[in-house]
């Protein structure tokens, strides 16, 4: 192709075509684990499956926490009290801080806000 100007050399039916760009190294081996190797997203998929089984357990025990609390309330309110104890509360919010740190009390107060107010 030597002497022909660049548009000549792409627009020449006969020369012999340019190789094809070299495919990337490592293509993503799955786009929704992020990794980039299939056996770091065998072992994703796997911990993941874990994780919604977990996450599946921990919603039924607040599930159940939110009926076993709703108990408690009825009675009280039912003898005449009221349906927040504060001082009970605290507690329990130290209990979570106590294992889980400050965003323990944050999971805390989101547990006593679904268990409070529904009966
Ligand atoms: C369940 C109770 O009643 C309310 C709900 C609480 C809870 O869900 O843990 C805690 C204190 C109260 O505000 C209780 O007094 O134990």
């Amino acid at each position: 192709m030597s002497g022909m100007s660049g548009v000549q050399a792409v627009t020449d039916l006969t020369s012999t075509p340019a190789a094809a760009p070299a495919a990337p190294v490592k293509a993503p081996a799955t786009t929704d684990t992020g990794a980039r190797t299939e056996a770091a997203a065998g072992v994703i998929t796997d911990a993941r499956a874990r994780i919604d089984d977990l996450d599946g357990r921990i919603i039924g025990l607040v599930q159940e926490r939110m009926a076993v609390s709703a108990v408690i309330q009825r009675e009280r309110i039912g003898s005449g009290g009221r349906r927040v104890n504060l001082s009970r509360e605290m507690e329990i919010l130290e209990h979570y801080r106590g294992q889980l740190g400050r965003p323990g009390t944050a999971l805390a107060m989101t547990l006593l806000e679904l268990c409070r107010g529904r009966v």
